[in-house]
């Protein structure tokens, strides 16, 4: 069945980032007028002259509906409607300095698939408390949502959540494009937690690919990635659906399974012999479980849950440990019951 775009109203999206500008553009086809903001004035010159953003979607050209400002007011003046794309330990800086332009009603949608160190908040719970806005108007978009393959336009499905069903349900209708299909879900924590962890898993999986293994091992972590996702997500309260939907399996399929996944990437690079700060130096772009695996480990322990993948993980992150040890560490862990 063909979708019909309806139009929509403002949309403002902070940053225009590799995520920011691809659901930019899913904004657009779904009908929205899309602002986005960029750091450097000169970047969003450059959007605006080209309809294409050089340093984050190289080669795609941008809807028409799209345009970017370097200012903040301008950016979110009449936005009923905020997207937030920033890396997740970023979030709370950015935002303190644009939450007093953000309209009065205006729902808050965040895209970002992490934990804040030192805190363990959810982004959810950032946007909270530096903006004051309510549950009824904060929400979470998260799925298998790789930010080419969405800026090319390929099919993909993923979750929208918000405590108030209505307000998702709005959202959802809001970001329908031909090429995006959202599903709606009132667990928030669920879905941003799925999303913080897939990272972890897919930097583990990335290790036993960088160090040669094959589909079995990449499968194992994959699944024992599930088990302690949905162990701490559930503890916290989660419904454990949620850990076997699109911002819980399917996120971690596409993000484990994809040499387009930064964090999968990272976690290669390791697997191969480079340290942490070589890979910083090779890339800008985010790899948000190298930060979130110390806050979900944090989490874990605090919730009083088993978190290994978490914990070696972390390890080699910071240097302790190598990808081969950590590999070695998992096989000769105590065995146990698979429910357990
Ligand atoms: N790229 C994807 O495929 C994808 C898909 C789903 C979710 N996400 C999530 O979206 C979030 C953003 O990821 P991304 O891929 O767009 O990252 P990115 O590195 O491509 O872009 C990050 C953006 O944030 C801006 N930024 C960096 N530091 C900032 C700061 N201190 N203050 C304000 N802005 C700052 C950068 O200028 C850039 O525009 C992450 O949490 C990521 O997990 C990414
Ligand atoms: O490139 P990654 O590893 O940040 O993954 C991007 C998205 O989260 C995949 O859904």
């Amino acid at each position: 069945m063909s979708h019909v775009p309806t139009k929509h109203g403002k949309v403002a999206v902070f940053t225009a980032g590799s995520w920011g500008t691809a659901f930019s553009i899913v904004l657009a086809d779904a009908g929205n007028e899309v602002v986005l903001w960029a750091r450097r004035e000169e970047l969003a010159r450059e959007i605006n002259e080209h309809h294409e953003n050089p340093d984050y979607q190289p080669g795609v050209e941008l809807p028409p509906a799209v345009s970017a400002t370097s200012d903040v007011e301008k950016a979110l003046h009449g936005a009923d409607m905020v997207v937030l794309a920033t890396p997740s330990q970023s979030l709370r800086a950015g935002l303190t300095e644009w939450a007093p332009h953000i309209e009065k009603d205006a729902v808050i949608v965040s895209l970002m698939k992490g934990v804040e160190l030192g805190t363990l908040e959810r982004m959810s719970e950032v946007i909270a408390q530096v903006t004051g806005a309510g549950p009824e108007r904060i929400a979470v978009v998260s799925g298998p949502n790789l930010s080419p393959e969405i800026a090319r336009r390929e099919p993909a499905a993923s979750v929208v959540a918000c405590a108030d069903e209505e307000v998702a349900k709005m959202i959802q209708h809001r970001i329908h494009s031909p090429a995006f299909r959202p599903y709606t879900s009132t667990d928030v924590l669920g879905c941003e937690l799925g999303g913080a962890y897939k990272n972890v898993v897919g930097l583990a999986v990335g290790m036993a690919v960088g160090l040669g293994f094959g589909d079995n091992t990449t499968a194992s972590v994959i699944t024992r990635g599930l088990a302690e996702t949905a162990r701490l997500a559930t503890a916290l309260g989660a419904n454990p659906l949620t850990l076997m939907g699109l911002a819980g399996l399917g996120d971690l399929v596409a993000t484990c399974s994809s040499p387009l996944s930064r964090n999968r990437t990272f976690g290669e690079k390791l697997g191969q012999g480079m340290t942490t700060e070589e890979i910083y130096a090779s890339t800008r772009q985010v790899a948000e479980g190298a930060k979130s695996c110390s806050s979900l480990l944090a989490l874990a322990r605090k919730t009083g849950i088993d978190a290994p993948i978490a914990e070696h993980v972390d390890a080699v992150v910071a240097g302790r440990m190598t990808a081969q040890e950590m590999m070695d560490s998992f096989i000769a862990r105590d065995t146990k019951a698979e429910a357990d």
